[in-house]
C-alpha cells in the first residue's frame, strides 16, 4: 500500500512502572480503515489508544499520526475520541443534547473564539446524522444509555475528525441500541469515510462494520488482514484464540 497510514505504530513498547503492557507493537491504520483492536482485559488495549491520543509517552518506539510525531500533533481536533464508559454520566448534568454535541467544537474553533452560526449549523447536522434531532433540547442526563452514546459520538465528529476512536462503545447498552450503533458506524465509514480505531470485545456485531481485526495480547499485535477467505472466517479465528488466553 502506498497510501501514507494516518496511525503509524512502529515497535511501541509502554510499561506502567514496572509492569510491562506492550512490547514491541506494530500497527498501520490507513484512510478508511475500520479497525477493531480485541483481546482480553488487561491486554493493554486502552492503553494502545492512550498512546495514540498522545495521553502517554511510549517508552520505546515511534507513533506517528497523520506522518507526524504524536508529541508534535497540533490539530488534535483531527482525532474525535469517544472514551470507555463515556455514557455514565451524573443524571442531574444541566447541560442538553445540543450544548453537549456544540462542545466538541471548541477544540476546532480554539478555546477563545465563540462559535459561529456555522458551528451550530453543523452541529445540528451532526445530530441529524447520529438521530438525535428530536432529543436536541433534552437534558443529556435523561437519555439512554445508547442514545447518550450517540451524543458523545456526535460530539467527537462535530470536530470533523480524521480519525474517530472508540473505546468499547458498545458497553452498557441494550441489543437494539448496539444493532443500531453498528449500523451507524458502518455508515460513518462506508458513506462518510471516516477512518475509524475501535476497541470492542464484540467480534459478531462489529463484523459487518470493520475491515480489519487486531488482536492484542499483553505484548504482541497481530495484524491477520489476509490470511481468512472472509472476515467472519478471521473474527471466529480471533474468538477463540481469545478464548483460549483467557483460559491459560
Ligand atoms: N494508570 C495505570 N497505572 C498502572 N497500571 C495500569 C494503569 N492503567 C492500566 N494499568 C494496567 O495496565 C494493564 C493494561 O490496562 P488496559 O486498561 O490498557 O487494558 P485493556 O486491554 O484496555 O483492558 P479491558 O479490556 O479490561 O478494558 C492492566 O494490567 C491494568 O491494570
Amino acid at each position: 500500500m502506498n497510501e501514507q497510514p494516518i496511525v503509524e505504530l512502529k515497535d511501541v513498547s509502554f510499561t506502567y512502572g514496572c509492569h510491562p503492557v506492550l512490547e514491541k507493537v506494530n500497527l498501520n491504520i490507513y484512510p478508511g480503515d475500520a479497525v477493531v483492536i480485541t483481546g482480553p482485559n488487561g491486554a493493554g488495549k486502552t492503553t494502545l489508544l492512550k498512546l495514540v491520543l498522545g495521553q502517554l509517552k511510549a517508552g520505546a518506539g515511534s507513533i506517528k499520526i497523520f506522518g507526524q510525531d504524536v508529541s508534535q500533533l497540533k490539530d488534535r481536533y483531527r482525532l474525535g475520541y469517544v472514551a470507555q464508559r463515556a455514557t455514565h454520566f451524573n443524571s442531574q448534568f444541566p447541560a442538553t443534547v445540543r450544548e453537549v454535541v456544540a462542545s466538541g467544537r471548541v477544540s476546532r474553533r480554539g478555546l477563545f473564539r465563540p462559535l459561529l452560526a456555522r458551528d451550530y449549523n453543523l452541529v445540528d447536522e451532526t445530530l441529524e446524522l447520529v438521530g438525535l434531532t428530536d432529543f436536541r433540547q433534552q437534558p443529556v442526563g435523561a437519555l439512554s444509555g445508547g442514545q447518550q452514546q450517540r451524543v458523545f459520538i456526535a460530539r467527537a465528529l462535530v470536530s470533523q475528525p480524521d480519525l474517530l476512536i472508540l473505546d468499547e462503545p458498545t458497553t452498557g447498552i441494550d441489543a437494539m441500541a448496539q444493532a443500531s450503533l453498528y449500523q451507524l458506524l458502518r455508515q460513518l465509514n462506508q458513506e462518510r469515510h471516516i477512518t475509524m480505531l475501535i476497541v470492542s470485545h464484540e467480534l459478531a456485531g462489529l463484523a459487518s462494520v470493520v475491515t480489519r481485526q487486531v488482536c492484542l495480547d499483553k505484548h504482541i499485535c497481530t495484524c491477520q488482514c489476509h490470511a481468512y477467505p472472509s472476515l467472519e472466517a478471521q473474527l471466529s479465528h480471533c474468538s477463540r484464540r481469545t478464548a483460549w488466553q483467557y483460559a491459560k
